[in-house]
C-alpha cells in the first residue's frame, strides 16, 4: 500500500489486521514511528547548518527505506542497507519512485560500515537494542550517529540483568524510568565511541512512546573522548522518600543510608550519562525546521519546545508521585513550575511525560514552595 509521509509517497507493507505496526508483507513498517522520522528529517535539516560538510547518510536498517527516502529528499547522499532482500528491493523502488538518487544494498550493516565507511551520518533503527551495531557505527561514522532503542525494559532497569548485559551499566527501576533508560543508552554509546578515541555528545534526545532516540555528534581525539567520559557517573536513589543525587566519576561510592529520611533502601545506578541530553540551541533550530507537510508536526514542535526548555540536570520528578507522597491533591503543571521558580529555584517541565518536572530544588524545598504554610 502507498502512504504519504513528509510530502513523499512511499510503498510499505500492509499492516496485519488490527496491528498498528507490522511486518505484513514481510518487510517491517511502523506507522507510529512517524514522529521519530519527522524529528529525524528536521534534525538533518538543522544539522546541515551546524556541519555543512555532512553529506552522506546511511539508513543502516532501512526496511521499506522510508527514512532514507526522506533523507534523500533533503539532499543527503543516501545508502539504504538491510539484510532482508525484500526490504532492499522495496527501498530501491521507493527511492526510484520518488525520483531520488541513492542506493539500496543487501548487506549486513556491520560489514558494510567497515567495508564502505566512513559515512557522515549513520542512522541505527534496529529491532530492540542498537548495541550490536554500535561499534561499527562509531568506528566508521564521521559526524552524527542517530540511534533508536526500543528495548526500554532493559534500559530502565525493569529487566535488570538484560540491561547489565547489553549496556555494561546497572540501570535502576525508578519513577523516572524513561530518563534512566535514555541516560543508560547514552552512557553505553559514549563508552563505545571512546574505544575509537572519539567523543560522542548528545545534541538532541527524546523518549517517546516505547523508544528512546538520541543524536550524538562526534569529535575525534583521545582528549575529547576523555572529556566526554567525565560526564558519566552514578545516581543514588532513595526508594522511600525519592531523594536522589548524581555523582560524576568512574567509580561509584554508594551511600549506606538516605541523607534525607535515613532509609537504607537506596539504589545506585550507573555508570549513566549525567551531562545534557540535548543542546537547547540545536533543539530550537530543529524545531524551526519542522514543516507543516509533516504528519506529526504539531507533536514534534511541542516535543522539541519542551526539550529545548528542559533543565539539563539529572533526574526528573513525577509531580503526581510527589503529591501522593505529600497526601495532597496535585495542582496544574505550569502552576507547580511557577511556584517552585517563585521560591528562587530553577524548574522546568520535562518531555518524558506530562507530569515530569525538573528542578534544582530538593523534594522538601519543592514541597515548601508549592504547599507553603500547608507544608507542616
Ligand atoms: C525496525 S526495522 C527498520 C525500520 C525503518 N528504519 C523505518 O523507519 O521504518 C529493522 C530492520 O533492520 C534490518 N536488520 C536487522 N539486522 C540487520 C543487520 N545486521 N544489517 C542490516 N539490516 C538489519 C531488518 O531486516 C529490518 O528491516
Ligand atoms: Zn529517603
Amino acid at each position: 500500500m502507498d502512504i504519504e509521509e513528509g510530502g513523499l509517497t512511499v510503498s510499505v507493507p500492509e499492516a496485519r489486521d488490527g496491528a498498528s505496526e507490522g511486518t505484513g508483507g514481510g518487510v517491517f513498517f511502523n506507522p507510529t514511528q512517524e514522529l521519530n522520522r519527522d524529528v529525524t528529517v528536521a534534525t538533518l535539516r538543522a544539522y546541515r547548518d551546524r556541519e555543512p560538510r555532512a553529506a552522506s547518510y546511511l539508513d543502516a536498517m532501512a526496511a521499506s527505506g522510508i527514512r532514507g527516502v526522506r533523507a534523500a529528499a533533503e539532499g543527503y547522499r543516501v545508502t539504504c542497507a538491510d539484510v532482508d532482500a525484500d526490504a532492499v528491493d522495496l527501498a530501491a523502488a521507493n527511492l526510484d519512485a520518488n525520483g531520488l538518487d541513492g542506493e539500496a544494498v543487501h548487506r549486513d550493516v556491520n560489514a558494510l560500515l567497515y567495508d564502505e565507511g566512513p559515512f557522515d551520518v549513520v542512522d541505527l533503527d534496529p529491532y530492540g537494542t542498537p548495541i550490536p551495531f554500535a561499534d561499527a557505527a562509531f568506528a566508521n561514522g564521521r559526524n552524527l550517529i542517530c540511534v533508536t532503542a526500543t528495548d526500554t525494559a532493559p534500559l530502565c532497569g525493569a529487566h535488570l540483568n538484560s540491561g547489565i548485559r547489553k549496556y555494561g551499566a546497572v540501570p535502576r527501576n525508578t519513577d523516572y524510568h524513561p530518563e534512566m533508560g535514555l541516560r543508560t543508552l547514552i552512557s553505553a554509546l559514549v563508552r563505545t565511541a571512546a574505544r575509537y578515541d572519539k567523543a560522542a555528545r548528545p545534541i538532541l534526545s527524546h523518549v517517546s512512546r516505547h523508544y528512546a532516540r538520541t543524536y550524538l555528534e562526534l569529535e575525534s581525539g583521545a582528549r575529547a573522548a576523555d572529556d566526554c567520559l567525565e560526564a558519566l557517573g552514578h545516581v543514588d536513589h532513595c526508594e522511600d522518600c525519592l531523594w536522589r543525587e548524581a555523582t560524576p566519576g568512574h567509580i561509584a561510592d554508594p551511600v549506606a543510608a538516605c541523607p534525607e529520611c535515613g532509609s537504607d533502601r537506596v539504589l545506585t545506578a550507573g555508570p549513566i550519562w549525567l551531562g545534557p541530553v540535548a543542546d537547547a540551541d540545536f533543539a530550537r533550530a530543529v524545531r524551526r525546521e519542522v514543516t507543516d507537510d509533516m504528519g506529526e508536526a504539531k507533536r514534534a514542535r511541542k516535543l522539541l519546545g519542551t526539550v529545548a526548555r528542559e533543565l539539563d540536570t539529572p533526574t526528573h520528578y513525577d509531580q503526581h508521585r510527589l503529591y501522593k507522597e505529600w497526601g495532597e491533591p496535585a495542582i496544574g503543571m505550569e502552576e507547580f513550575v511557577e511556584r517552585v521558580r517563585a521560591a528562587g529555584h530553577e524548574a522546568s517541565r520535562a518531555h518524558y511525560r506530562g507530569t515530569a518536572v525538573k528542578s534544582t530544588a530538593s523534594i522538601p524545598e519543592m514541597r515548601e514552595a508549592v504547599l507553603g504554610d500547608d507544608a507542616d
